[in-house]
């Protein structure tokens, strides 16, 4: 299988410099953060990934991580992120605590040099993000791959090749859909961008391949199925240093399953990806298929090839996909959207020069 996939031994090429792992073959993976999305990659590293295996689990909460652990053979659980790092069955990390937690974790890891896939967001403001990519060039060489999964779902890879071939001509607008049944408890306006609306920041510059240069963002009347206080949907619109612009709805309360659809116009046609999957049925004068009731089912193929080709590139010593640049410019832009937000005005992007490693 093209991504390596399959269950196998796998060849030794190349790992990361810590003692030891090149000649166990396997590459010992610290997960820090074991809630919803960490605990999905300990089983998703466990059971599917070629290459890799779960070395330790990171948990501010010790009875999770004691129970992770005791169904994992040679899996030592930690409360503390340094101290999985420094050990030595501990080859790479993988982040999934909660944003606010990333940078410390990505420090530690650097302090080691060591491989890391961090969840999006990098960080959760331009601030940390930037004293973050300022870190990895102070290595001197890219340690980060950001978990933007989209990137790896086969329906963005197919418009990202129709667009980058220029199937449709230039592109000119992208409509996107991001629709979530509902939301866990504290979920505020800030997260709607910073923990959603994120992720089409990031598929807006990389389909683009461009920045985003300003934000403004509508608030219709709110549904009545949103908790107290949040603003929701929203329709959230990027304008690109390109002259493109973006249009996106994030309605994170809209009850019925879990949607994420884009459609680009091109000056040659348009192409829409993500609302024809599964099974397509007629029955009982009805016609139609299933929604899938969230990011897990939707994206769990994307998941799956994200942590594949991080072990499959750390492994031969090298570090692809979303950058630490794509990470702070994606903050960047969540800021300007989160302030955008709270004024109902147009507000503009500031991204300091692109560094030479990142370009
Ligand atoms: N790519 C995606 O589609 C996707 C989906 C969901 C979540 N995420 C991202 O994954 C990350 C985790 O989200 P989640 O939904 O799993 O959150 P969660 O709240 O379910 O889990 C977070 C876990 O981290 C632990 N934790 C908190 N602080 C910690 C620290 N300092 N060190 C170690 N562990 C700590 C918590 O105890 C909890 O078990 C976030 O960055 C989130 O944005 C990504
Ligand atoms: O953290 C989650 C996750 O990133 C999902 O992919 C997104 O659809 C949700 O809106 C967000 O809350």
């Amino acid at each position: 299988m093209e991504d390596g996939m399959e269950h196998s031994s796998g060849t030794e090429d190349g790992m990361s410099e810590r003692s030891g792992a090149g000649s166990r073959g396997t590459l010992g993976v610290a997960v820090i953060g074991t809630g919803r999305m960490g605990a999905d990659h300990v089983r998703r590293i466990d059971e599917v990934i070629s290459g890799a295996r779960v070395a330790a689990v990171v948990d501010i909460d010790a009875a999770r991580v004691k129970r992770l652990a005791d169904g994992i053979e040679g899996c030592t659980p930690y409360t503390d992120p340094a101290a999985a790092m420094d050990d030595p069955a501990v080859d790479a990390v993988l982040i999934a605590s909660p944003g606010p937690a990333h940078e410390a974790a990505l420090l530690e890891a650097f302090a080691r040099d060591l491989p890391v896939l961090c969840e999006k967001p990098l960080t959760p403001d331009a601030a940390s993000a930037l004293r973050v990519l300022e870190a990895e060039q102070a290595l001197g060489h890219r340690r980060v791959q950001v978990g933007f999964m989209r990137r790896y779902d086969a329906d963005y890879r197919s418009l990202k090749s129709l667009l980058s071939q220029g199937t449709y001509g230039r592109p000119l607008m992208l409509h996107n859909r991001h629709r979530n049944a509902d939301t866990p408890p504290g979920f505020t306006n800030a997260m709607m961008i910073n923990d959603s609306v994120v992720h089409e920041i990031d598929v807006t510059r990389w389909l683009l391949d461009d920045e985003i240069t300003a934000v403004r963002v509508l608030r219709p009347a709110p549904t009545g199925n949103a908790p107290e206080g949040l603003s929701d949907p929203q329709l959230v619109l990027f304008e690109t240093a390109g002259g493109q612009v973006v249009d996106t709805e994030i309605f994170v309360n809209c009850g019925f399953g879990y949607q994420v659809s884009c459609e680009a116009v091109c000056e040659g046609g348009t192409a829409r990806i993500g609302d024809d999957r599964g099974v397509f049925s007629n029955t009982a004068g009805r016609w139609g298929g299933a929604i899938p009731p969230g990011f897990v089912e939707r994206f769990e193929d994307a998941y799956d090839r994200q942590v594949q080709l991080w072990v499959n590139a750390t492994r031969r010593g090298e570090v692809e996909g979303p950058s630490c640049w794509d990470g702070y410019a994606a903050a960047a832009v969540c800021e300007a959207g989160v302030r955008a937000q709270a004024t109902g005005e147009r507000v503009t992007v500031e991204l300091v020069e692109r560094p030479a490693m990142y370009r």
